[in-house]
């Protein structure tokens, strides 16, 4: 990948991925940088059939969906923003998949196995908080998709860092951050010393 730097924002459901995502892309805006925001599943058709059918496409043809998603939105969206000097945040990678496909059944190395054409991200940032704090505000939603119920924030937390530890091991460059005392504000000043730390 060349010009634009690629940024995951990853965590388990309910940590503040989606908060993190809009505010850091705004600060980075306000100094200047030219910042394309987006999400997987994707905002295309196929990405909204995802999110609509995710209670009735499970397993194996859920993974190779998202996979393939993720293929289109790298073709589509991602590379060219990068190829135009674009800072591209991504809510949700394939980090997602190492995690959700996991909690609908399948082993990690199938689930590689489809994404093992994906190129790293520059720089991927694991969210984290406690199971207790994940659970209440899981609890808050009015509806709960599938995988929401059939995992836990424990098992997620647990399965984002395998996901960290497979990644690691080929060469991905990824950080932590611990959400656990920090305002939406101190999560984007980490993300941004980070960045700066990256970049020097
Ligand atoms: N740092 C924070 N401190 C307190 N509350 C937060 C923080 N970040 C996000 N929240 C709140 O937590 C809830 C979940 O946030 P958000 O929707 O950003 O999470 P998410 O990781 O994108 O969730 P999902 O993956 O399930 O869509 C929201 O009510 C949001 O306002
Ligand atoms: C990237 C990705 C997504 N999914 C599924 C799981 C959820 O139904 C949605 C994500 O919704 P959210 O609002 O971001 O929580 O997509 C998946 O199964 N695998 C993936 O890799």
């Amino acid at each position: 990948m060349t010009g634009g730097l690629f940024i995951a924002v990853e965590g388990p459901n309910g940590v503040g991925k989606t908060t993190a995502v809009a505010r850091f892309a705004d600060r980075l805006r306000s100094t200047g940088r030219a910042v394309h925001m987006t999400t997987e599943p994707s905002d295309t058709p196929l990405g909204r059939l995802i999110r609509t059918s995710e209670g009735a496409l499970t397993g194996r043809a859920l993974a190779l969906a998202v996979a393939a998603d993720r293929y289109a939105h790298l073709e589509a969206e991602i590379l060219p923003a990068l190829a135009a000097g674009k800072v591209v945040i991504s809510d949700r990678y394939v980090q997602s998949s190492l995690v959700l496909q996991r909690l609908d059944g399948l082993p990690l190395r199938e689930i590689w196995h489809y994404n093992a054409h994906v190129p790293p991200a520059s720089l991927s940032f694991y969210l984290h908080h406690t199971p207790e704090v994940l659970w209440q505000r899981l609890e808050q939603r009015a509806k709960r998709s599938r995988l929401e119920r059939a995992g836990s924030p424990r098992r997620e937390l647990d399965l984002y860092e395998d996901a960290f530890s497979f990644l690691a091991a080929r060469g991905w460059r990824q950080a932590r951050i611990d959400c656990r005392v920090l305002t939406p504000d101190g999560v984007v000043a980490q993300l941004l010393q980070h960045l700066k730390q990256f970049e020097t």
